[in-house]
């Protein structure tokens, strides 16, 4: 990415926030957003990586009041007791626990499915919720770019993982579901296949908009690759919009000082943040419904290009490649059973990723 890019981006995902902060605004003060009734869920069972803290933590906690066994994913062992044992209190559920999950290593992804199956239960709901937000360019243990490599090469491949446990759980009329939390910020993202590295002028707005835009891309792909194999699961993805949590560490300080100030009028608390993914996990509403993009407890539309096909697919074999795992894609091309690629090749040979 080239300077001017990378300033562009910065001013992009600022002014994404800024919209999202003045419509938040406006709806506190006509009355403010009201919690969704949600059904009791006894007997099936959540994952939700990043569940220590923020809206993870708030997700986990109102799954486990809705009565599911909940399995916290995260790479922090001493928070992710306390948050256990928090919410075992307050909501009365001793079935929540925690498995160590980091998402920058695929190898601890890998690791996480493993000891996750290991425990021969089923998996109804897994919400991918993890993330880091504009932070220094740095590597996952992989070597990918921070933002690519853990918000969203880390859930495509740890969902990939934990796709025949999902398909086994799921039946006809109560699906198993794949949420994974995106942003508005993915409105301004922008993907080049040909630099998924961020390799250049690194700018932290871009790549944190870039995973998330990756993220609508991935679930719509899963979503048709589920759908085409007449799954049981259902994938989609869920905006929280902008909520009051730690993830903005590394945001420019007058952000942090507005955060700070202003945060409760402007900002959605966790729980209120919580709602869009645990709506999407587990309203009746839904049901059999995917490839969808969730904003405040409803549909909406996502950026145009995330319609599209051809990147989708695209993005999917590169991931593939990337994360060392099949892609199926083929296979089920072969069998008439996904709609042919219109185009031809939209993107450069995958080199240096
Ligand atoms: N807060 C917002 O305004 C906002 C807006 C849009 C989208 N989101 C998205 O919501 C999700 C949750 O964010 P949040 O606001 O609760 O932030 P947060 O910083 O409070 O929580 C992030 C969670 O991710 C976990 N995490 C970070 N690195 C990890 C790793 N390597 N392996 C496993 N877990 C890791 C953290 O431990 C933490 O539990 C993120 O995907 C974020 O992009 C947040």
């Amino acid at each position: 990415m080239s300077p001017l890019s990378a300033a562009r981006a910065a001013l992009r995902v600022y002014a994404m926030g800024a919209v999202v902060i003045l419509a938040q605004l406006l709806r506190r003060c006509l009355g403010g957003f009201a919690e969704p009734a949600f059904p009791q869920q006894a007997g099936r069972v959540a994952v939700v990586t990043g569940g220590t803290e923020g809206i993870g933590y708030a997700t986990c906690k109102r799954l486990a009041r809705l009565g599911m066994h909940v399995v916290i994913a995260g790479n922090d062992r001493a928070k992710a007791e306390a948050a256990v044992r928090r919410i075992q209190e307050e909501t009365l559920n001793d079935k929540v626990e925690f498995l160590y999950c980091d998402l920058a290593s695929l190898e601890s992804v890998r690791g996480f499915a493993h000891e996750f199956k290991e425990k021969k239960i089923p998996l109804h709901v897994l919400v991918n919720n993890a993330g880091v937000m504009m932070v220094p360019q740095r590597k996952t243990v992989d070597g990918f770019e921070e933002h690519f490599g853990l918000n969203y090469l880390g859930h495509f491949l740890l969902t990939n993982l934990l796709l025949d446990t999902l398909q086994e759980s799921g039946c006809p009329g109560r699906s198993a579901r794949v949420v994974t939390v995106s942003s508005a910020t993915h409105y301004v993202g922008e993907l080049d296949l040909g630099n998924l590295q961020s390799r250049g002028c690194y700018s932290p707005h871009g790549a944190y908009a870039g995973s998330k835009l990756a993220l609508v891309l991935f679930t719509y792909h899963l979503q048709r690759l589920l759908a085409a194999q007449g799954s049981p699961v259902t994938a989609n993805a869920a905006d929280p919009g902008v909520v009051n949590t730690g993830l903005y560490k590394h945001v420019f300080w007058g952000t942090r000082l507005v955060k700070k100030l202003f945060g409760r009028w402007l900002f959605k608390t966790p729980d209120e943040g919580a709602w869009t993914s645990v709506y999407t996990a587990v309203t009746p509403e839904l049901e059999g419904l995917g490839g969808r993009y969730l904003y405040n407890e409803k549909e909406t539309t996502s950026l145009a290009v995330t319609y599209d096909r051809d990147l989708q697919q695209e993005l999917w074999a590169r991931s593939c490649v990337m994360t060392g795992i099949r892609d199926v894609t083929p296979d089920i091309l072969a069998e008439g059973r996904l709609p042919r690629r219109e185009t031809a090749a939209l993107s450069p040979p995958l080199t240096g990723v």
